[in-house]
């Protein structure tokens, strides 16, 4: 062969290399859109029958000289590579740690959430009943040093025939109960078209478990500037769930504190199942605080002592403690949440075993 062909071909693969380059990131661009829905939909990125689907198609279409099997390897690289590209996304999140190295502390009143301040405790009933129930919650949970007083307004209720809360006369109830404790409230919002009203009463909107993956609620929440306490959907991934913390984000809110609430298993010990390695998973991804609801992800007094260690212990930056004046006659979860002795006693505890310094004085 001449010297002069040899080089001629050189120039023709240079050529085709470029082709190639040109080809490979139309591809790439395809793909980051194809990423994109995938996170906006929570679809895992990886999907083997695609690509099975692909690899069938120019396997089909080779005419050679690379055999079947180098196509396959090389498109299979190519694949990988793709999923390395629609994860790259992943890194630019606003809730990602990698792109906020320092935690995000969230302030509600004096209280500050995150950031390896003490254990932030949010106590109180369930559901808000009446005004007699929630002075006598919050007149005890004030008096342990407890900043947050929590109360169900809007229940979303697993049968329609289960109390369903009081709706804007339970916002109006805990928030001028809180007021009248020196405290702060939170509770859970169910409608998007509710954001804003509650904004007058709540120092922090809660979205719920079921309403986790409600995008219409999350562009609301992140709409506002209250902070947002998201709940753990009950089938939710923990990548599910920052992506819905991103919706918020995404919309100027960054004021966000994450809640594991125990996730649906087949275990039936508990009324769910505590998911204890999200906390910090959760706090390695994220820079946003963590907080750990006890009563929910358990259901059940007698362990909640050991779970709300272990949760602390992870790294939690706070708990949820369902609390009520008298839990037998509670119009919702009588079963999981502590009579007002039991709250003291659980603090004590906790206090006692040195998970809780410098949160609460002891009276
Ligand atoms: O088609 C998709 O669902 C994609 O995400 C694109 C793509 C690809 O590179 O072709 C990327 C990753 C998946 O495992 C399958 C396919």
């Amino acid at each position: 062969m001449s010297k002069e062909r040899f080089e001629e071909l050189r120039r023709q693969l240079d050529a085709v290399n470029l082709e190639i380059l040109e080809v490979l990131n139309r591809r790439a661009e395809l793909v980051q859109e194809i990423g994109q829905m995938k996170s906006g939909k929570g679809t895992e990125r990886f999907d083997p029958i695609r690509e099975k689907e692909m690899l069938d198609l120019v396997v089909d279409a080779n005419e050679g000289p690379f055999p079947s099997d180098t196509i396959r390897h090389l498109f299979k690289q190519i694949f990988q590579a793709s999923l390395g590209l629609q994860e790259e996304e992943k890194k630019s999140l606003l809730i990602s740690r990698k792109n906020q190295a320092t935690d995000t502390v969230v302030q509600v009143g004096k209280l500050l959430i995150g950031g390896g301040n003490a254990p932030a405790l949010i106590g109180g009933p369930c559901s808000v009943e009446t005004v007699n129930q929630m002075n006598a919650v919050a007149s005890h949970l004030s008096g342990e040093g407890i900043h947050l007083l929590r109360g169900g307004a809007y229940k979303p209720r697993t049968s329609p025939y289960d109390f369903q809360g009081l709706g804007v006369e339970g916002l109006r109830i805990l928030s001028e109960t809180a007021k009248r404790h020196g405290m702060t409230c939170v509770s859970e919002i169910v409608r998007p078209d509710d954001v804003a009203m509650a904004c007058e009463y709540l120092d922090v909107i809660q979205i719920g478990a079921r309403n986790m993956q409600n995008f219409e609620l999350l562009k609301e929440a992140g709409s506002v500037k209250k902070p947002i306490l998201l709940k753990r959907g009950l089938s939710a991934t923990i990548e599910e769930l920052l992506y819905a913390a991103e919706y918020i984000a995404a919309r100027g809110n960054n004021q966000i504190i994450l809640c594991e609430r125990g996730i649906r298993t087949y275990e039936k010990a508990t009324r769910n199942t505590l998911d204890i390695s999200a906390v910090p998973i959760l706090k390695q991804e994220s820079h946003l605080p963590v907080v750990v609801d006890v009563s929910h992800s358990t259901g059940r007094k007698d362990i909640m002592f050991p779970i709300a260690k272990a949760a602390l212990a992870v790294g939690a930056d706070g708990l949820i403690i369902e609390t009520h004046n008298e839990p037998a006659v509670a119009l919702s979860d009588a079963k999981q949440q502590l009579d007002l002795h039991q709250f003291s006693t659980l603090l004590n505890q906790l206090r006692e075993s040195g998970y809780l310094k410098d949160t609460v004085k002891a009276k």
